[in-house]
């Protein structure tokens, strides 16, 4: 039996990130979550042109120096700059343009008055403030200029850095792509979803499982089959999907039953493992390669199924990704007693109290409760050695939200 740091270590090592593709940079929206192969050096200056942080009256701040409530300087007002003014314009001293947030400020202003400051003329222009100069503008390239990188190499893109993306006028950006996955769920017993299950059969609930767990995690599903208890339909199909896709993940078939269709398949092969890991859920575990795909082998049982992803498929797949494979936790304290199996670390599903500071189990802990599964927020990390998990003991808890 190999103990769960083992196993996890084993996977992870076994993987590379994905060579880098060029993708059209307008389409950042479906670009989040993807790691930038390469920085990006914006091509233009931002902001793009001096432009009016208010909306108010560009002028010359000498022209204003006087100004005061009681003693208001009054200026002829050009006309309007309207935000998309395209027009080059100039300020003649001891006048104003009436100007809105974001035009362009016209050559010879050096500050921009807010409204509120002015009665708001549209003739003459009465300026209540003095201004200092600078006041109120916003100059080209303060924040960036040409040739600046506004996204390191290795950055995850998330929605904060799609601004800079866009306005960075860069046409094309080099990505580590989403991994393609394949889920197989195998079982003579199984029947798709929306079909009722007769006396001996379940609903595949898993592959639908684990296609939300890898959409979750940013990857790419492209295929979800239902496969039957025989080695050769398995082998067929994995090794049909195993040119189209970077991972598979198999539900099914890797105990110790008369009818495993994933052990018949690959056990004894030099490019599959079959193997027990001290964890609960998810002791048996299948890995291995078929042709450049890597496949996960996990477990039946529903919680089984789930945890393994988290803890397995999800670090490989980030990996496959260009990202850090580390699994999420947070640290509560327990609040509620429960047991846990000697010498296997347990995955106890629990839900949060007290703002997240302390946890409770919820439902049993067997493998096949989905109602309990469907209640729980976290899973709980019980050490292999602890069979008692007591009340106060702070330990180590995966939220199963927000897994991207
Ligand atoms: N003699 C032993 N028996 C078992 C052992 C063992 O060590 N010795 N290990 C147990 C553990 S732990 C687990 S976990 C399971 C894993 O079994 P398999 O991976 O072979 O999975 P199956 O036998 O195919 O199914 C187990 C269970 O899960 C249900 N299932 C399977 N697929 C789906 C699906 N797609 N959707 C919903 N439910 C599914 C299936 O009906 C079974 O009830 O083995 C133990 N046995
Ligand atoms: O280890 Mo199994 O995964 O208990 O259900």
């Amino acid at each position: 039996m190999l103990t769960f740091d083992e196993y996890q270590q084993r996977v992870i090592a076994a993987v590379r990130s994905l060579p880098p593709r060029t993708v059209d940079a307008a389409d950042a929206p479906a670009l989040l979550g993807l790691v930038m192969a390469e920085s990006v050096r914006t091509r233009r200056a931002l902001p793009g042109f001096t432009n009016s942080a208010m909306d108010g009256y560009a002028v010359r701040a000498a022209d204003v120096r006087q100004a005061t409530v009681d003693a208001p300087v009054s200026l002829p007002v050009a006309g309007d700059i309207p935000a998309g003014d395209t027009r080059t314009l100039r300020l003649e001293p001891g006048t104003a343009w009436r100007i809105m947030t974001g035009a362009p400020l016209p050559d010879g202003a050096d500050a921009v008055v807010q409204v509120e400051l002015t009665d708001g003329g549209l003739d003459r222009v009465a300026i209540r403030e003095a201004v200092d100069a600078g006041r109120a503008i916003r100059h080209r390239g303060e924040d960036v200029e040409p040739g600046d990188e506004v996204l390191p190499a290795g950055t995850l893109l998330r929605p904060r850095h799609v601004p800079a993306l866009i306005s960075s006028g860069v046409g094309e950006v080099s990505i580590i792509p989403r991994p393609r996955v394949a889920i197989v769920s195998t079982g003579d017993e199984l029947v798709p979803p929306g079909q009722d299950p007769g006396h001996g059969q379940v609903v595949d609930s898993n592959a639908p499982m684990l296609a939300a767990l890898a959409t979750e995690c940013g990857f790419e599903v492209t295929a979800v089959r239902r496969v039957g208890d025989t080695a050769e339909e398995v082998r067929d199909v994995l090794t049909e999907l195993a040119e189209h896709v970077e991972l598979i993940v198999t539900s099914g078939g890797v105990s110790a039953g008369a009818f495993e269709p994933l052990k018949l398949a690959f056990e004894g092969g030099d490019s599959f493992d079959f193997v027990k890991v001290a964890m609960q859920p998810g002791k048996p575990q299948g890995f291995g390669k078929l042709g450049s795909a890597t496949v996960f082998a996990l477990p039946g049982n529903p919680v089984s199924s789930l945890v393994s992803f988290l803890v397995f498929v999800a670090p490989a797949g980030r990996v496959l990704a260009g990202r850090d494979p580390t699994v999420h936790t947070v640290e509560a304290a327990v609040a509620e007693t429960w047991t846990s199996p000697p010498g296997r670390q347990q995955f106890a599903r629990v839900v949060f109290d007290d703002d997240g500071r302390v946890v409770r189990p919820i439902g049993g802990q067997g493998s096949h409760v989905l109602g309990g599964l469907a209640g729980s927020q976290a899973l709980a990390v019980v050490p292999a050695d602890t069979t008692d998990v007591a009340v106060g003991e702070t330990l180590h808890v995966i939220p199963l939200e927000g897994l991207a």
